[in-house]
């Protein structure tokens, strides 16, 4: 049953997703993304170094390079519009040999040619005083001040606010399994919610966009892709090391990427990885122990005295590598009105402001509506209170006093701040940790995780806490509210289902699996 009908229909609700779900809603127009999972960023865009990259490191004239330049100049004036933290700090490839320094040399040459401002070489006197734990090997390295730090949930989760602020639909647990053709040329893309009719379908799927990408070519004629999960994995340290370094400090890039890097994130933690190793796993996201290795050996060549200790967790993430290491993004001419936008691996996130635009202006160009008086280019972002003053932090108390009890001790968030986030659309424990940081911190949500889903039941309308999940179906947090009836998924009847319709009353839930699962991306365990 077709249940919709769409100008457009965006596959995948991550970073790249919703840049394009924002730009086409300055448009008069009915859009909808449509989204496996539960929530938006749950893909590589919760997963990766949170860099936005100055835009050296794309071979002149590719569009990745391109995208990456034109993206990275949009983000000062974006995060203050859509409210999201974004810190220019600048970023440092370190040469360590002085064999390599004619490969600083043209990287230094590239990003000229690639439009980058103010780079140079500085040596190593100018490094350590820049970077007092740089390693004592390290000879010179690439100065990029335009280089800097986005918090990847909070960028995400704006563009998708700012989309639905402006009219686009989101279907969640929406994943999409084909697609066909009406005799009038609309595309129907039939998802697990239904089947929506569109004159466009745009691409956006991630490590998945081969399969989305085949469903409309290849009948067609075309050529089919294929996406290799290339995996990225990192060790997460607690604030407590955040200041180990001040900028961003890249070895030297090598043929599977810009390899292993050492920076703060915008959280106020220090992030060291990625690894890169590509395998046939889409949902590969678990670390290994040789990864994990490998990112204390490759950082302590560009930074000494990494306290690894205070490591709090560890994750990965999945570049969606195709063999032509290059942005796809382009109207298929063997499927009319169908888009990719694929290949989106390193520098994606940086670029996604420009990847937005560019698939934006491809779209208007099959669809050709006229522009939206009522577009609304701004949305208020989530209050933290790590960077209120006490006065400001008072106004918000005096507006609900439930800001000022906290409930996430290692990051300081308050109720408030978790009941908003509900208000939003949040409704799982990663949900809420996207949009407040809460369950991020040291003890990686031991302490905070089973108040969080009372104030999810308190807040959201038919939600008990034998619902709460911590990211969607297949990740219940409580099967049963005693011992004796904890059970799995499988064998849920409503009986003990009316047990759990209840927030629990003090005691711990019988039963918290998720807190097993992997770790995913930089606050989970
Ligand atoms: C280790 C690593 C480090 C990185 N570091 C950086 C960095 O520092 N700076 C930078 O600029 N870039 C970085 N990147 C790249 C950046 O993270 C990606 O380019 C970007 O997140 C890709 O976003 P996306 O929206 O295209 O894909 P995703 O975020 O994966 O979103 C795709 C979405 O599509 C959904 N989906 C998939 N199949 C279907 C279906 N059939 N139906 C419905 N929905 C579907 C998925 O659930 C997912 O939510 C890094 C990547 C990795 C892996
Ligand atoms: O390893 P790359 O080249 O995919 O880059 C990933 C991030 O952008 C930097 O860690
Ligand atoms: S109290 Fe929330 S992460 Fe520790």
């Amino acid at each position: 049953m077709v249940h919709d009908a769409c100008d457009a229909v965006i596959i995948g609700a991550g970073v790249s997703g919703c840049a394009v779900a924002r730009e086409l809603s300055r448009l008069d127009g009915r859009f909808c993304v449509v989204e496996a999972e539960d929530d938006v960023c749950s893909g590589t865009s919760k997963a990766n170094s949170a860099i936005v990259h100055a835009g050296f490191d794309a071979p002149t004239g590719s569009l990745m390079a391109r995208l990456n330049v034109e993206g990275s100049a949009l983000f000062p004036q974006l995060s203050r519009d859509l409210d999201f933290t974004f810190r220019q700090i600048g970023s440092l490839v370190v040469c360590t040999d002085a064999c390599d320094l004619p490969a600083l040399e043209a990287l230094l040459e590239r990003g000229i040619a690639n439009g980058v401002s103010d780079l140079r070489v500085i040596g190593r006197k100018e490094l350590v005083a820049l970077e007092p734990h740089i390693a004592d090997g390290a000879v010179a390295a690439l100065w990029a001040p335009t280089a800097g730090i986005v918090d990847p949930f909070g960028l995400t989760v704006a563009l998708a606010e700012n989309a639905r602020d402006n009219g686009v639909d989101f279907l969640f647990g929406a994943r999409v399994g084909g697609l066909s053709r009406t005799a009038g040329g609309d595309w129907l893309v039939s998802t697990a919610r239904g089947t929506i009719k569109a004159r466009a379908v745009i691409n956006a799927a991630g490590v998945f966009a081969d399969q989305i990408h085949n469903l409309a070519a290849v009948p067609a004629g075309g050529e089919p892709l294929a996406i290799t999960p290339r995996r990225g994995e990192y060790k997460l340290l607690d604030t407590t090391a955040g200041a180990h370094v001040a900028h961003t400090i890249f070895m030297l890039p090598t043929k599977m990427g810009k390899g292993v890097l050492v920076t703060p994130t915008v959280h106020g933690n220090l992030l060291v990885g990625p690894t890169a190793d590509d395998i046939d796993d889409k949902l590969g996201t678990d670390t290994t122990s040789e990864g994990l290795v490998s990112v204390r050996e490759k950082s302590a060549l560009t930074v000494k005295d990494i306290p690894f200790r205070e490591t709090i967790t560890s994750f990965s993430g999945l570049r969606a590598h195709q063999p032509g290491h290059e942005f796809l993004i382009g109207e298929l001419p063997e499927a009319p009105g169908f888009i990719d936008c694929a290949g989106i691996e390193s520098p994606g996130l940086s670029a996604s402001p420009a990847i937005g635009r560019m698939v934006a202006s491809i779209a208007q160009g099959i669809l050709h509506l006229g522009e939206k008086a009522t577009f609304a280019s701004t949305r208020r972002g989530y209050p933290n209170l790590n960077e209120l003053t006490t006065e400001e932090w008072n106004a918000l108390i005096d507006e609900d006093p439930r800001y000022g009890t906290i409930v996430c001790r290692c990051c300081r968030v308050s109720e408030g701040q978790i009941c908003e986030a509900v208000r939003r659309g949040a409704r799982s424990l990663d949900a809420v940790k996207r949009r407040t940081a809460a369950a991020m911190g040291r003890c990686q949500a031991g302490f905070c995780t089973p108040r969080i889903m009372e104030l999810i039941c308190e807040e959201a309308d038919g939600v008990d806490m034998c619902s709460v999940t911590k990211a969607g179906p297949g990740s219940k947090l409580v099967v049963g509210l005693n011992k004796g009836d904890a059970m799995d998924d499988s064998s849920a009847t409503d009986g003990t289902r009316t047990a759990c319709s209840t927030p629990v009353a003090g005691g711990p839930p019988a039963l918290i699996d998720a807190l097993r699962r992997g770790g995913e991306d930089h606050g989970t365990r």
